[in-house]
């Protein structure tokens, strides 16, 4: 098979650098460039503590989609930055691969609408650990046998967006079997605001954000004299980096929008 080529932006983040790692390693993967916010015309190889790769860093998402020959632009910025990007990418015929999370439901609609008329794959999943995404889907199982549930994820105080992507697209699995419900008493108050966390369909989600922590959820049902806890942590950023391989290969095979890992595991 011939190498897919790939573009990376966010190289020196959290994300983007392990990513680099991981292609470094990877011999069916060939690096093309990086789109960064500093760094114009330097190679990889030159920033501090990234790997030793001889591909171009572009400042201009426009100039390295232009001028690069790629298959698959891999995002893992910012919210903003990376709707922008994934539009790009699929308006010069390049594949996105995204891993930013936060993007709207308008933003989403508008990117499954561009793929669809340029028939080209895009995968956007919320997280790539294998153990997260059986977390949600175990998750969903359970919820409908115990349709009282609330989602406690847990991440590094460094993250942009609240809730997490993996509880958003946790409630979304859940609302699929649950029929929407208040939780709680129903003269229920909130003394302090927010007390009882963010509300879908009367489910709640609690967000914590704290120096230490990677990336965590717990989600907990309720039934008459039990609990279930189904739980997920990832303790390192490699965890992610199986998921990230396998949406790389498969989004090849696209010609649409995926949202979610577990479309493309077996
Ligand atoms: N799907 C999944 O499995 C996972 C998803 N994520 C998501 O991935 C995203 C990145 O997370 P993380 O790596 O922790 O975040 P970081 O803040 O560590 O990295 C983001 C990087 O993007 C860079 N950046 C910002 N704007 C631009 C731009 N316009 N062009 C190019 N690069 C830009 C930042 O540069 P600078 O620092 O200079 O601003 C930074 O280096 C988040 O949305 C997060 O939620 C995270 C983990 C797993
Ligand atoms: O920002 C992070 O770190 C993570 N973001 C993703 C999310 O929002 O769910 C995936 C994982 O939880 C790590």
């Amino acid at each position: 098979m011939a190498d897919i080529k790939v573009i990376v932006a966010g190289p020196r983040g959290k994300m983007g650098s392990e990513a680099l790692r991981m292609i470094e390693k990877e011999p069916a993967f060939q690096l093309v460039g990086c789109i960064d916010r500093i760094h114009d015309g330097q190679k990889v190889a030159e920033v501090e503590g990234l790997p030793k790769m001889d591909a171009l860093i572009y400042t201009s998402a426009e100039k390295a989609l232009g001028e690069l020959e790629a298959d698959v632009l891999i995002d893992l910025t910012t919210p903003e930055h990376g709707y922008k990007h994934t539009k790009l990418a699929l308006e010069h015929g390049v594949r996105p691969v995204v891993g930013t999370t936060g993007f709207t439901e308008v933003q989403m609609e508008e990117i499954t609408n561009l793929a669809e008329k340029k028939e080209l794959g895009v995968v956007i999943a919320p997280n790539f650990a294998v153990g997260a995404v059986l977390m949600m889907q175990f998750s969903k199982w359970a919820a409908k046998h115990f349709p009282d549930v609330e989602i406690i994820e847990k991440h590094h105080d460094q993250k942009l967006d609240a809730p997490s992507g993996t509880a958003v697209k946790t409630a979304q699995l859940i609302q699929e079997v649950r029929e929407s419900h208040k939780q709680g008493h129903t003269d229920e108050k909130e003394t302090i605001d927010g007390a009882r966390g963010a509300d879908v369909d009367g489910m709640k989600i609690h967000s914590m954000r704290l120096p230490g922590l990677i990336a965590h959820q717990e989600v907990v049902f309720g039934g008459l004299g039990q609990t279930l806890t189904i739980k997920h942590d990832s303790h390192h950023r490699e965890s992610f980096m199986s998921g990230v391989k396998l949406a790389i290969e498969k989004v090849m095979e696209l010609d649409q929008l995926v949202y979610g890992l577990e479309h493309l595991l077996d």
